[in-house]
């Protein structure tokens, strides 16, 4: 049996199951530290942000090509392999991707902000990892319709990630979804009804206690995937010779 530090194994994964939602997405709460989420915030480069009209990013070793190809001469730093994707890749479920890790988007959403209804697509092996560090934020996901009129009965799930927190998502519910953030200041009607994840919760508490809001403060995501087209280039262009 695989023990990840946290405590999660293999084989207790399916206690994180969100039943509530397609199949399949997992939502493990304190997945990482105090600690550690503050390491990897004090690593996250200043310099590296590129600025969109709603939010600002940044892509681990490099962006994507306009064809979806990651070009790049070195892997994911290590103040990310570890523990973050060595831990998730510990939980076993990308096992058949065909290069593991390789890559992490970073979304940083500040109060107000968020992110339009998408799907992440082909570019990826159909796994995807988030890791939420900084304040919480609720992850709409909505069926896929196939035609205007289906648009008003298609099912939607609330999901709420928490600092600290790790989401999955695989299967029908990376294919057959969209998912999108509110550009909101606060969350509202937050309770067992309408949060899918809410049995799974690190802090139900607070949220009750707050009568079902959220405050957002600003929130970093880390989203980890496998880009499906790879190409490792050398440095030897940069003097060196590697191979
Ligand atoms: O910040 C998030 O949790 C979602 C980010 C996302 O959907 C993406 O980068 O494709
Ligand atoms: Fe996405």
């Amino acid at each position: 049996m695989i023990m990840a530090e946290t405590g999660v194994a293999t084989s207790s994964l399916e206690g994180h199951r969100i039943k509530d939602a397609p199949a399949s997405m997992y939502y493990i709460p304190d997945f990482i530290s105090a600690e550690e989420e503050a390491f990897i915030l004090s690593k996250i480069p200043a310099n590296r942000w590129i600025s969109l009209s709603h939010r600002r990013l940044q892509a681990l070793p490099a962006r994507l090509t306009a064809s979806n190809v990651l070009v790049a001469s070195a892997g994911l730093p290590t103040w990310l392999a570890k523990p973050a994707v060595e831990r998730i890749e510990a939980l076993g479920l990308l096992a058949t991707a065909p290069h593991g890790i390789n890559h992490c988007l970073i979304n940083e959403y500040e109060p107000g902000q968020g992110i339009m209804p998408h799907e992440d697509g082909a570019a990826y092996h159909p796994v995807v990892a988030t890791v939420s560090l900084g304040g919480s934020i609720v992850l709409d996901v909505v069926e896929k319709t196939r035609n205007e009129r289906e648009k008003d009965e298609r099912q939607a799930w609330r999901i709420l990630q928490e600092p600290r927190s790790l989401l999955i998502t695989t299967g029908s519910a990376y294919t057959d979804t969209l998912h999108g953030i509110a550009e909101v200041k606060e969350d509202v009607d937050l309770d067992e009804t309408t949060v899918a994840n809410w049995m799974l919760l690190g802090d139900r508490e607070s949220i009750t206690a707050s009568a079902g809001r959220n405050e957002r403060t600003t929130r970093i995501s880390l989203t980890f995937r496998d880009v499906l087209k790879e190409s490792k280039v050398g440095s030897k262009i940069f003097g060196k010779t590697k191979t």
